[in-house]
């Protein structure tokens, strides 16, 4: 079923930084690192799919004449020139070898960025999981983890808190592997009544039970050839889990009713909430299966490990609601965002998705306020905060220029600050200097 795995890989020249080398990973790109003025000397396998990276940031004239080389000897490899303000675009050697690129990477660099310019540079979209998004440390490398599972025919077991997006996640995995045009079927092994658990996953044939009049076709069979995610693994009760164990075992179903044995080529994910550990020492769940299901592991962060995310998706979310709504929301006030940021996000990133097309819809002004976000008690407390904070460095201020009969400098090593910022101060609390002296 799996094809020939093609790795991409992109020769930086030059140096990149771990950030570099996440962002690219998160896209599914390998870096290999190359000395410009050495060239081409990096061995790459027949079918990759190898881009190059022309890192401008501090070139010196000994570096773009490499580059020049580079690229007249390789004038096949799409390269795109990674560049910043260090850079004179008027340059003519500077400007040839830009001119021979492809594309430019902007900084700083982050998927988005990253994954327009290679899908400018390559002539057609790649295998795309922009829905998985985030680009704290932690989603980009989740997404590097979904790029390298993609194509491996083993289960994976992706586990993380409620909403964080392992169901998003197991979607994404189908989407990048070559099963891709094949069925991604789910099923929440929670929300099925344990007696039909069976003939859900796999089937039944006439007359197996009261109310089977007629044959039916389960789960794992209508998937055949793609992928079976299977949510809340954990609920799946005891009899269904050995005959899952003989999917993984020896990729065979049989229908309730039937003993015959039918071959069925899935990959299988699981997901959990809970710990299984505890599940399998109350005797709920077999280790055996376990063992078998976790053989890759994806772990999802909470929303509130995944830092500056928690504002790029809520941004993200809201222009996606607005996109097909007509709603006076355009943004978020300096207090909501705050809001954001402190909230502890229990319910993940299904919590914030609901929360702001909530307050997409009930919001009466252009910026969305703590209240329309329901996030109002611990606004409070940061407006309480923020005012305290404000009077004291006011108060701090006012002492400092009165002991010091309104000598900045003087101000300035008495608050260990510099005069710069007691100007900045004075401005910030409307303290007119000479109205002072
Ligand atoms: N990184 C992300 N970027 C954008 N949307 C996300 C992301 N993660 C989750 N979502 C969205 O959040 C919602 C919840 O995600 P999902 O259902 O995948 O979570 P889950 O972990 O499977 O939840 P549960 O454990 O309750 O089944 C979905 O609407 C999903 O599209």
């Amino acid at each position: 079923m799996t094809a020939p795995r093609v790795q991409r890989c992109a020769v930086w020249f030059g140096t990149p930084g771990a950030r570099d080398e996440a962002v690219f990973a998160a896209s599914g790109w390998h870096l290999r690192i190359a000395c410009p003025e050495a060239g081409i000397q990096v061995g790459m396998r027949g079918g990759d799919l190898v881009i190059a990276v022309m890192d401008l940031r501090g070139a010196d004239a000994v570096r773009l004449a490499a580059f020049e080389r580079i690229l007249a000897e390789h004038a096949d490899l799409p390269s795109l020139a990674l560049v910043d303000d260090t850079l004179d675009p008027g340059d003519p050697p500077c400007q040839r070898v830009l001119a021979r690129c492809g594309g430019r990477l902007p900084q700083p660099l982050d998927s988005q960025r990253l994954d327009a310019a290679l899908a400018t540079l390559l002539g057609s979209p790649r295998r795309d999981i922009a829905s998985v998004g985030g680009e704290s440390a932690a989603m980009l490398g989740v997404r590097a983890l979904l790029h390298r599972y993609a194509d491996v025919e083993l289960p994976v077991l992706i586990t993380g808190e409620s909403g964080t997006g392992k169901e998003l996640a197991a979607h994404a995995l189908h989407d990048l592997s070559s099963r891709r045009t094949r069925p991604f079927v789910a099923m929440n092994c929670g929300a099925i009544s344990p007696t039909l658990v069976q003939s859900e996953l796999f089937g039944h044939e006439r007359g197996a039970f009261t109310g089977a009049a007629t044959r039916r076709m389960g789960l794992f069979e209508s998937a055949d050839g793609g992928t079976v995610f299977l949510d809340e693994i954990g609920d799946l009760p005891l009899d269904a889990q050995t005959n899952l164990l003989r999917v993984l075992q020896e990729g065979t179903i049989e229908r309730v009713g039937s003993n015959h044995a039918i071959r069925v080529d899935v990959r299988v994910l699981a997901a959990t909430h809970v710990d299984l550990d505890a599940a399998i020492a109350a005797g709920r769940f077999r280790q055996d299966l376990y063992y078998r299901l976790d053989v890759l592991r994806l772990q999802l962060p909470p929303l509130r490990a995944r830092g500056a995310d928690v504002e790029l998706l809520a941004r993200q979310f809201l222009d996606e609601f607005r996109a097909g709504h007509a709603v006076q929301a355009r943004g978020f006030s300096a207090a909501a965002r705050q809001c954001l940021r402190q909230h502890a996000w229990p319910g993940n990133v299904r919590e914030l998705l609901n929360r702001v097309r909530r307050a997409a819809v009930v919001a009466e002004h252009a910026l969305i306020e703590p209240t329309d976000l329901q996030l109002g008690h611990s606004n409070a407390q940061i407006v309480a905060l923020d005012h305290h904070r404000n009077r004291t460095e006011r108060d701090a201020l006012l002492d400092a220029l009165r002991a010091t009969g309104c000598n900045v400098s003087a101000s300035a090593r008495r608050l260990s600050v510099s005069r710069v910022t007691i100007y900045r101060l004075c401005r910030k609390h409307g303290v007119s200097l000479d109205a002072f002296r």
